[in-house]
């Protein structure tokens, strides 16, 4: 239904996003997007990069007068580090190639990241062949991609946010009642988290990490209201919604853990503590006059949206450069070595929530365009009233 790729190296000139399937007369301006690509540049414990950048998109295609057209969407963000490593990373040929390496040639690989198994797979000599594409730069244009969703997902009511809740050892306090706008929230804290205590404490620790040389990961809640219920679906592996957003979350660099309502909890607690006990709820015409008492289950049952609160927690390891480097080897030379120790973030766990909110809308707008499709917003607007309307014609 909607598929999006993106293309483009870290330090390269630009990145691309190309967004395919999303139906025609969705209103959508560039701001729509520059707004997500903002976002996901917050985050005190951030390197000098990015203070270098600042992420705008120019529509190359798919949009006119400020809507869709139903045809692919891209989207170009340009580096504007790019004119530092213009020499680096020129695609072409240049004189002295054939005398040795570029300039920053990377050879102390580093633990943790694409470097030395990247290496190995695509026969290269310089890591830089592989770190300039597993960088993280590239999440930018999955921000893009789904900022577009997003704006298709609130035009049906439905809202996508997060807030970061655990930071290098220190968790945050869900508020009692969540913020009705949780971004609006969340996007004033420099750390995009709920709780000014633990915020306070997570800042310490980000400076210590930050003296010693040392990095931190983390923990981000995305949260998304208003889906209908039956997106997804039990009857395939891969059209299971849970599946589909864990695939989505665990593709993010760096993210090495998701759950999803309780999540491992569940396997702690007996049945009667784990599933949400459904009652008659007259006049909730959106779930077909029932609801669930709790949402420990987070919005999903049996690989379906229940229409309840959709609640993923996306876990991400510490940032894997290190100003104190760890150990590896050479691959130039065969011997033990400290591993190259580039410009960095000390922690970026609350952009990576922003780009979890991304690949949430992305999976999401793909389910909803999957179950009632349409090629216009009109077309889809009508056919998701008219199941809405038998919702409600049941009792139960
Ligand atoms: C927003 C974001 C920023 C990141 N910044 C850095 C960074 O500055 N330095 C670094 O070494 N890794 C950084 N990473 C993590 C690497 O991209 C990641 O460690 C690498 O891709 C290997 O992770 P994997 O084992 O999950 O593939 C960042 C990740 C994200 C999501
Ligand atoms: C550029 C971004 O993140 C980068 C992700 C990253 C990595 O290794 O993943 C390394 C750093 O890049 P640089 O080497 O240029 O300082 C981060 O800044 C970004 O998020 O836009």
């Amino acid at each position: 239904m909607l598929r999006f790729t993106t293309a483009g190296e870290s330090h390269g000139p630009a990145l691309v996003s190309i967004l395919e399937g999303m139906p025609a007369g969705v209103p959508l301006l560039a701001a729509h997007v520059d707004t997500d690509l903002a976002r996901r540049q917050q985050g005190y414990g951030r390197g000098r990069r990015m203070q270098i950048e600042t992420d705008r998109i120019e529509f190359l295609s798919g949009v006119r007068a400020g809507e869709t057209l139903g045809s692919p969407i891209s989207m170009l963000i340009r580096n504007s580090d790019w004119k530092n490593w213009l020499e680096i990373m020129d695609p072409a040929p240049r004189e002295g190639d054939a005398d040795g390496p570029r300039k920053r040639q990377v050879t102390r690989v580093r633990p943790g990241h694409a470097d030395l198994t990247g290496l190995l797979k695509y026969d290269r000599t310089d890591a830089r062949d592989i770190l300039e594409r597993a960088s993280a730069r590239e999440t930018t244009a999955r921000v893009a991609s789904g900022a577009v969703c997003r704006v298709l997902l609130r035009e049906l009511g439905i809202q996508v946010g997060s807030h970061l809740v655990h930071l290098g050892g220190v968790d945050a306090a869900r508020p009692a009642v969540m913020p009705g706008d949780i971004n609006a929230a969340s996007d004033a804290s420099p750390l995009r988290t709920l709780d000014p205590a633990a915020e306070a404490e997570m800042i310490t620790r980000i400076d210590a990490a930050k003296k010693e040389g040392n990095t931190l990961g983390g923990i981000c809640e995305v949260v998304v209201t208003g889906l209908p219920v039956g997106l997804g679906s039990h009857v395939s592996w891969d059209r299971r919604l849970d599946g589909r957003l864990g695939q989505a979350m665990l593709s993010i660099p760096a993210v090495k853990g998701v759950e999803i309502g309780l999540g491992f909890e569940t396997a702690r607690r007996t049945g009667a503590e784990v599933h949400d006990e459904i009652e008659a709820a007259p006049g909730n015409t959106r779930m077909g006059h029932v609801r669930r008492k709790t949402n420990r289950a987070g919005g999903t049952e049996g690989g379906m949206t229940t229409g309840e609160e959709l609640v993923i927690r996306v876990a991400m390891k510490p940032i894997s450069t290190l100003m104190r480097p760890l150990g590896t080897v050479d691959v130039a030379t065969g011997q033990a070595a400290s591993a190259v120790a580039e410009r960095s973030d000390v922690t970026a766990v609350p952009a990576m929530g922003v780009i979890a909110e991304a690949m949430a809308a992305y999976v999401l707008a793909d389910a909803l365009l999957e179950k009632f499709g349409g090629d216009s917003l009109g077309e889809l607007r009508r056919n998701v009233d008219a199941y809405l309307a038998r919702l409600d014609e049941r009792v139960g």
